[in-house]
Order: C-alpha cells, then sequence, then structure tokens
C-alpha cells in the first residue's frame, strides 16, 4: 500500500460486464477480461482481488483460468487476495487452507477471505498455515450489504456484538506484530459508521466502494482514526470503464487519488 498507493481492485468478471466488454459469456470470454485486467492493473495497484464465483461457474476450465490470473497478477508484482469467503469446520478448513495458503498449491494466494460464522477457532487452520507462508487472512467482520447486520450486529451473550467479538479474535492474532498484522478485517465502505473498535492492528478490507454506493470521501466517517490501515475495495466501479486498458488504468487511479486525498484530510 505504501509503494503503490492504497487501493485493491477486484476482478470480478460478471456476465453483463463482458457483454459491456463485447465479450461471450464462455471461457474465452473470461479469460480475455481477467488477462486485460491483470495487464492494465498488476504492474501498479497494491492488490488484486480476483472473486472466485465468477471463475467456478465456468467449472475445471474457468479454476484454470483462475490459476492463471493468480500467478499473472503476483508475477507483475501486485498481491493477490483470493476472495473465496471459506469457513468449515475446523478439519474441512485445513483443507480450504490448503487450497489457497500452502506453498506450491495451484491457487496460491497472498491472502484469501474467510468467514468466521462457524466461530473464530474454526479458521486456526488457515491462520496458521498463513502465518507459516507469509500470507494472510482477511476474516469478514462488517460486511458491505444491507443484511450482514443482522447476524454481526447481534449481541452475544456479553453484550458484545457478533462483529466486535470478531475483530477482538483479530487484535488478538496480530498483536505485537509490526507495522500490520497479517490478519485483515472486512469491513464496509457502506456502513456510514462502523460503530465497532476497529483497533485491529492489521489491514482493513473496505469494499463497497463504486457499485454499492460509497465512495473515498466516506472512509473517514467510517473508520475514523483507523483511516490509516484502510484498504478500500473497488470491482465494478473501475471495471466498467473497460476494456480499454488506459480507461482502467484511469479509473483505478482516480479512486487512489480519491483515497489519498480523503486519508489526508481525515
Ligand atoms: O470480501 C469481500 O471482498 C466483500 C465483502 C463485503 O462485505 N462486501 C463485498 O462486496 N465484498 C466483495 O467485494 C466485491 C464488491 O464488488 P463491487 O460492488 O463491484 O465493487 C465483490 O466481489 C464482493 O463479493
Amino acid at each position: 500500500m505504501r509503494e503503490r498507493g492504497p487501493l485493491c481492485v477486484g476482478i470480478d468478471p460478471h456476465a453483463a460486464l463482458l457483454a459491456d466488454w463485447g465479450l461471450a459469456d464462455d471461457i474465452g470470454g473470461l479469460e480475455r477480461f481477467s488477462r486485460t485486467v491483470v495487464e492494465a492493473l498488476a504492474d501498479r495497484v497494491a492488490v488484486l482481488k480476483p472473486q472466485s464465483a465468477f471463475f467456478e461457474r465456468y467449472g475445471s476450465k474457468g479454476v484454470a483460468v483462475l490459476e492463471r490470473t493468480v500467478a499473472d497478477a503476483r508475477a507483475a508484482g501486485a498481491l493477490v487476495l483470493m476472495d473465496a469467503k471459506r469457513g468449515d469446520i475446523g478439519s474441512t478448513m485445513a483443507a480450504y487452507a490448503d487450497s489457497f495458503l500452502a506453498k506450491g498449491a495451484p491457487l496460491f494466494s497472498d491472502a484469501v477471505t474467510v468467514s468466521p460464522y462457524l466461530g473464530f477457532g474454526s479458521l486456526r487452520p488457515a491462520l496458521d498455515l498463513a502465518r507459516e507462508n507469509g500470507a494472510g487472512v482477511f476474516v469478514l467482520a462488517l460486511t458491505s450489504n444491507p443484511e450482514g447486520a443482522q447476524v454481526q450486529r447481534a449481541e452475544t451473550a456479553g453484550g458484545r456484538s457478533v462483529a466486535q467479538l470478531v475483530l477482538d479474535h483479530i487484535a488478538a492474532e496480530n498483536a505485537g506484530a509490526e507495522p500490520l498484522g497479517s490478519v485483515g478485517a472486512v469491513v464496509g465502505a457502506t456502513l456510514g459508521d462502523a460503530g465497532a473498535d476497529l483497533a485491529t492492528g492489521g489491514p482493513l478490507l473496505a469494499p463497497g466502494i463504486g457499485a454499492q454506493g460509497a465512495a473515498p470521501a466516506d472512509l473517514p466517517g467510517v473508520f475514523g482514526a483507523s483511516v490509516g490501515r484502510v484498504l478500500p475495495s473497488v470491482s465494478r466501479g473501475v471495471l466498467r470503464h473497460g476494456p480499454d486498458t488506459g480507461a482502467l488504468r484511469g479509473a483505478a487511479e482516480r479512486f487512489a487519488d480519491g483515497v489519498r486525498a480523503a486519508v489526508a484530510g481525515s
């Protein structure tokens, strides 16, 4: 983030975007779309975040494109955050961890998104394997969608919200790490005010800018004193400018400039 600026761009090959780019909704279209995003942005944005579902829907050939996308993006110097949102009982979580965080795995990524709703402790295999391999994990805490509050703002027995419990676990994982721990939290930029203690000691992935209605200027209000640890994420807001690589770069640059200005003015 320091070297390349505070921005994560999502690679979300929606069928509607493929159509807008003049591409077919097939494996050839998927391949061209992903390659174009990597070519335009992997040498300049801090993080690229492929959304696994948009590749999985094409079956094994789609997963093969995802593998190449991850490898090409990493080779060009971007960190890759695999947006897979995995979460399961611990013994199965170990297999998910092996899929994305084991050195030499075809889909090895710099980090993966995980869901803590089977209990934070169920994520242990991913947390441990990430640590072993110099990778990271981003844990859903306060998601950008309006439905998230029903579960995430619910109060636990001790009076803390579920989200706060997750955030506190993340802080414990990052204790002592400088300058940032490798366990991130996902906190939507759409929330208005996070209404939670965000002192996790790790990065805060902030999706929801662009298509979901949030703007860089909203970040200080949502994140307060933690805004310096925010990694804003934009998918459709950038991707809709394709397929021209110059236009994709311009859009990413504008979002990054907006974030810098918002953080500097806060
Ligand atoms: O983990 C995520 O990336 C994520 C968490 C969240 O709370 N909200 C959210 O929108 N996302 C993802 O971020 C991306 C947002 O896409 P856009 O709305 O097109 O920018 C999608 O890939 C979502 O799956």
